[in-house]
This record gives structure tokens, C-alpha cells and sequence, in this order.
């Protein structure tokens, strides 16, 4: 009998292309397979009023499924390799990562104006402290706002709250076909992504052989690479979503780079450090970069943040 593989993903509109979108190259590369797709709702989904950063949780967004692995409910999960935490639960493991185009944030502005263009005391839309931190750094007038939802919710309310602007991670709105309404991908000297942004991560059992020979169908190496190294600072600095952390690293031919920010809530202090390496040095140039933000002064800066004053 021909085995049926289940994909567990969240029912977000982008979790879901996202969950397709893995399913439909390996139902491709294994035309002798059927798939699926079985959808959960997780923490993350069910507390859309609160912001990340006070929740607080690890995993927020994908215990769930990692409990239905490990109960053999799903043989894989499909999830933004941003949305995962550092450390893994035992027994688990990233059998893919997939290939990442674009890792930047987008603004979504009103007259489709660039970040440069915006009014003197611009009210924009994010949640993310990241976000907040380096936006305030380059101009200290903007007024962030709180913005948490999913994708859709988010667009409502832009228009709902007058909003001169919204951020969002430039790959969800490619995915969702609204590049039309990107005023500016904002760029990295403004604004580092989160760590994994832009990566579809696909997330299975450690021991099951047969799923991880098949996800190596959608494993991306560069892609693992560089964001090997992204995961590896985060975990040094011991950074999840209550920290000002942006990340983004690499691969230029056989170089890896990786250049990092940490920064105040206030985007008053912003450190910026960057290092360069082998491939198969991805977990030590996390590491290098990391202790650099941290004698740099990111050491206060993170025990500030956490003290939360
Ligand atoms: N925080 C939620 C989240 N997790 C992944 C994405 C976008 C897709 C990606 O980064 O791969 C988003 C939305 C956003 O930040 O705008």
C-alpha cells in the first residue's frame, strides 16, 4: 500500500501556501507519494491581540505541531524558519531548509512613499521590537505602533487606525501575491531581518530516515548555511522575540558573511558587527559575531533590554 505522508502546517493563509508549496516539489520529485496536508491551530494563532514580545513564549508558533511529530499524529511540519526557536525539543530535528529569495522587510506606506518620505512623526504599524529599535534609530520622530494579526488583519488595519505605514516581511507579502503594494524593500544599513526571515524551514522526526532522505528534495545548502550561522548568534545571545536583534547572513561563492545589530527599544544605542568565513564554519562565525555585539557594549544593552527598563 502506497504510504500517505502527513504535513501538519498552521491554517494561516501563508502558512499554508508555504505548506503547498513544500508539498507540491516533493509530490514532484516522488510522483509515487501522496501527502496530507493536516492543519492545526497554535498558541501563536490563538493570541492575536497580544504582542509577541509580552507572550514571551518559545515555540509560540509551533509546539503544537511538534507535539503531533512526537505523537506520530504528522510525519513533517512546515514552518517560517523565523517563527523557530533556537533549540529544538528532542527528537526533532530541521530536515530542510528551503530556499530563501527574500529575507528583507517591506513598507507598505500610504501614496506608496519610501521610509524617506514619510511625514515628520509617521504613525507606522509593526509589533516587532526589532523593528521598532532600528526605525526609531534612523528617525527618532516616527511613532511606532502596536500591529499583530496575520497578514490580512494587519493590511485592515493600516487603513482601519490611519496608519502612515505598516511593515511586514517583504517574503510573506511575495508569497501572498501583493508585491504591487511594496512601496520599498527597506534596506539592511536601516533595518537587519529577523533571524531565519524569509526561510521556509520543514521540521521532522530525528530518527524517521525515510522523511529526512525526502526533504533533502527542498534543502537549499546556501540558505542552510547562512542562516545557520543567524540561528547560532541568536542562541549565543540568547535573544528571542523580547530582544532588538537583526541578523542576516550570506553565501557569495565560497564565503559566508554574517552581519548583525542589537539595539535599545528607544533605538537610542544600536550595535552593528559583521564577520566573514568558511561554509563550514557557519555555527563559530554566529558565535565570533555575537561575542563582538557583546564586548561592543551589547551585553549591557541585552541586560537593559531584559531588566526591562
Ligand atoms: N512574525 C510572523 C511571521 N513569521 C514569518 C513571517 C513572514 C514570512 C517569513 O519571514 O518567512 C511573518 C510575518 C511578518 O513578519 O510580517
Amino acid at each position: 500500500m502506497k504510504r500517505k505522508i502527513k504535513v501538519g502546517s498552521r491554517d494561516s493563509a501563508l502558512a499554508l501556501w508555504q505548506t503547498r508549496w513544500v508539498v507540491a516539489q516533493l509530490e514532484q520529485q516522488n510522483p509515487h507519494l501522496s501527502f496530507e496536508i493536516v492543519t492545526m491551530k497554535t498558541k501563536g494563532d490563538k493570541m492575536l491581540d497580544v504582542a509577541l514580545a509580552k507572550i514571551g513564549d518559545k515555540g509560540l508558533f509551533t509546539k503544537e505541531l511538534e507535539l503531533a511529530m512526537l505523537n506520530k499524529e504528522i510525519d513533517f511540519a512546515v514552518h517560517s524558519l523565523k517563527d523557530m526557536p533556537t533549540a529544538l525539543p528532542a527528537g526533532l530535528t530541521i530536515g530542510a531548509v528551503c530556499k530563501r529569495d527574500n529575507s528583507g522587510d517591506a513598507l507598505i506606506s500610504k501614496d506608496g512613499r519610501k521610509l524617506a518620505e514619510l511625514p515628520q512623526g509617521a504613525r507606522i504599524g509593526t509589533s516587532s521590537l526589532r523593528r521598532c529599535a532600528q526605525l526609531l534609530n534612523y528617525r527618532p520622530d516616527f511613532r511606532l505602533e502596536a500591529l499583530r494579526g496575520n497578514l490580512n488583519t494587519r493590511m485592515k488595519k493600516m487603513a482601519s487606525q490611519q496608519l502612515d505605514a505598516i511593515i511586514l516581511a517583504a517574503a510573506g507579502i511575495y508569497r501572498m501575491g501583493w508585491s504591487d503594494m511594496i512601496a520599498e524593500i527597506i534596506p539592511f544599513n536601516v533595518c537587519l531581518p529577523a533571524v531565519g526571515q524569509g526561510a521556509i524551514a520543514v521540521e521532522c522526526r530525528e530518527d524517521d530516515i525515510e522523511i529526512n532522505q525526502l526533504l533533502q528534495g527542498v534543502e537549499h545548502k546556501p540558505t542552510r548555511v547562512a542562516t545557520d550561522a543567524e540561528r547560532s548568534l541568536l542562541r549565543r545571545l540568547e535573544g528571542g522575540c523580547q530582544v532588538p536583534i537583526g541578523a542576516y547572513g550570506e553565501v557569495i561563492e565560497d564565503r559566508l558573511s554574517l552581519q548583525a545589530i542589537v539595539a535599545t527599544l528607544d533605538g537610542q544605542r544600536l550595535i552593528r558587527a559583521q564577520g566573514e568565513g568558511a561554509l563550514n564554519q557557519a555555527e563559530e562565525l554566529g558565535i565570533e559575531v555575537a561575542d563582538k555585539l557583546l564586548s561592543m557594549g551589547g551585553k549591557e544593552i541585552l541586560q537593559q533590554v531584559r531588566s526591562g527598563d
